[in-house]
């Protein structure tokens, strides 16, 4: 049994001032906190208040992360009573400030396993003393390349593994004592970091190759080994190695790569929210993507199979398709696709000046697509022109800026109404309050794929899917449906993050029922909804007193 600072310091056990008497008196806390026992509610109104006074985000994300460190079940409480308001702070945007950061602010490596490419010796014992005992269910594990759309940071970016897993417990209920942070420092190409007195991680350039997938491969075998219930999901690798490292593994071990699948299934249930509204059907429309790199390419896809799922043959579906990457409009003669692009590559004989469409705006004015997908990192490129081309042909084009975070943006949701006169069918990898246009109010909907993952990790968690299936990825992306009343003017084309909670569990039902039709469950389950609200934390103190 912990004592006394042990079971204060203990960040899942802790519960500070509301140590009842009993407590204090059994783990040896007498007189170790203020005499006042408080409820959980009366911290969090404590807290909350203090919260207010901060000035800059940042800041307000570094005080919640003290309580993060101290107390996971306080955290937890003030986070479900504020969802809408903290999701921005706890995660993206300002998840991204604090990751560049990270190392100058570091204060507490809040559970996180740090493995480092210059020691795969020391993975098991690493992983071992960071679940610290504790039965661990879900990884989330970053090499940092790619976060978001900033680009390599090496150690720092273990905090988007941290900030993934808030957001699972927060929107799903996943345990906080059952989740593992993982950042696996590989180097960094990063020069200011190399030279950062403050740089907390290894001081040399990205190890590629056969050295890089071999300590993959020993981190996924040792994490399997010590952690057989696991579900692993991957985060902002680079574009080189994040579908290799998925297509290893997909079909071996209950395994989710967020930025290929995950803002698949989030941009496909986008589409589909958008075409409800619209009445149009998915097979009709051209679909171009701007940026065509893990998310592009992974969006592409999922669309392309639901294309397929509505009756289109192969090659029919992927004619719908026009990807636009730093080459302008990609072409089947190019040397340099990845393998990931290639299958969507076009004849140049399909256009008259194929030569010209070098770039986004060309590329728009020769295939009018009727949806438009930025993934690219590159800001303000869905411009006025662009996007006054796309209402002059269609109705309602769909137009989706979903590189994050704010500032990297291809365009603001603002823009877009006022360029196409509150016709376009936005969706954005940022929250947005509500915006008020021309006498009317129009929500916009969230393509991020937080609003998908926590669900779907919930569904595969409680059915105990052996892999995460092609079925179950298409199920999470259409249960969505129906929840945003489409009736009204300025619908949004997915639910609002204020019901994350209740969509979470949606999401996971939908998910955990198609593993179990497709017999993915590792063991009998008699009722998913059962196994589903068995699996769910509420952030509650347990009484510790018998
Ligand atoms: N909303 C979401 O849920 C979500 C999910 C994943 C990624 N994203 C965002 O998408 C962006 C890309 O992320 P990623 O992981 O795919 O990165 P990535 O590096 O794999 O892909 C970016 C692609 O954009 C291309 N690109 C760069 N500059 C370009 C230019 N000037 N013109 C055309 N193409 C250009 C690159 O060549 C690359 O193919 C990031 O900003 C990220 O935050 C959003
Ligand atoms: O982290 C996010 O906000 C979404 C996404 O995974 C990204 O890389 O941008
Ligand atoms: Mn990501």
């Amino acid at each position: 049994m912990k004592k006394s600072y042990e079971i204060l310091n203990d960040p899942f056990l802790n519960k500070g001032t509301a140590f009842s008497k009993e407590e204090r008196a059994k783990f040896g806390l007498n007189g170790l906190l203020p005499p006042y026992i408080q409820t959980i509610d009366e911290q969090a109104k404590q807290i909350y208040v203090q919260f207010e006074k901060k000035s800059s985000l940042l800041e307000k994300r570094h005080f919640l992360m003290e309580i993060f460190n101290t107390n996971r079940t306080l955290f937890y409480y003030l986070f479900s009573e504020h969802v809408v308001e903290f999701m921005p702070i706890v995660y993206d945007p300002v998840i991204a400030e604090s990751i560049e950061q990270y190392s100058e602010l570091f204060v507490n490596p809040q559970n996180a396993a740090f493995l480092s490419i210059n020691e795969p010796e020391n993975v098991e014992e690493t992983l071992k003393n960071a679940a610290d005992g504790r039965n661990i269910r879900l990884i989330v594990v970053t090499d940092a390349e790619g976060i978001l759309g900033i680009g390599d940071w090496g150690t720092n970016g273990v905090d988007i593994s941290i900030g993934k897993l808030m957001v699972y417990t927060a929107a799903a209920g996943i345990n906080p004592e059952s989740v593992l942070p993982v950042v696996l420092d590989v180097g960094t190409n990063r020069e200011t970091l190399l030279k950062d007195p403050f740089y907390l991680g290894n001081r040399h350039e990205r190890i590629r190759g056969d050295r890089y997938y071999d300590f993959i491969d020993k981190f996924v075998q040792i994490a399997e080994k010590l952690f057989p219930d696991l579900y692993l999901h991957w985060e902002d690798f680079g574009r080189s190695n994040a579908a290799n490292i998925l297509n290893k593994y997909k079909d071996k071990i209950a395994t989710f790569n967020d930025d290929i699948q995950g803002t698949g299934i989030i941009t496909l249930a986008a589409i589909l929210g958008a075409l409800n509204i619209t009445g149009e059907k998915l097979t009709d429309q051209k679909y171009m993507c701007f940026g065509a790199g893990t998310a592009g390419a992974g969006i592409a896809k999922r669309v392309y199979e639901e294309m397929i799922e509505n009756g289109l043959s192969e090659e029919e579906a992927y004619k719908r398709f026009y990807l636009v990457d730093r080459q302008g409009l990609l072409f089947d003669d190019m040397e340099d696709l990845t393998p990931e692009q290639r299958p969507f590559a076009r004849k140049r004989t399909e256009f008259p000046n194929s030569k010209e469409l070098t770039n986004l705006t060309a590329a728009v004015k020769a295939v009018k697509p009727t949806i438009l997908v930025g993934t690219s990192t590159v800001p303000g490129t869905f411009t006025k022109e662009i996007v006054e081309e796309m209402a002059s042909y269609i109705e309602r084009p769909m137009i989706f800026p979903l590189s994050n975070p704010t500032k990297l943006a291809e365009a603001t949701a603002q823009d877009l109404l006022k360029w196409t006169d509150g016709k376009a069918l936005i969706a954005t990898g940022i929250p947005y309050d509500p915006i008020k246009y021309n006498g009317a109010t129009y929500e916009i909907g969230q393509a991020n794929n937080a609003l998908i993952y926590p669900g779907l990790g919930l569904g595969v968690l409680a059915s105990g899917a052996k892999i995460l299936t092609d079925k179950m990825i298409s199920a999470a992306a259409h249960s969505l449906g129906g929840i945003v009343d489409v009736s009204k003017p300025g619908a949004a084309v997915l639910p609002p993050v204020a019901k994350l909670t209740e969509f979470s569990e949606t999401v996971a039902l939908a998910v955990g029922k198609c593993a179990l039709e497709e017999k993915q469950n590792r063991k009998p389950v008699d009722d998913i909804k059962q196994a589903i609200d068995n699996l769910k934390w509420k952030p509650e103190y347990a009484d510790l007193s018998f």
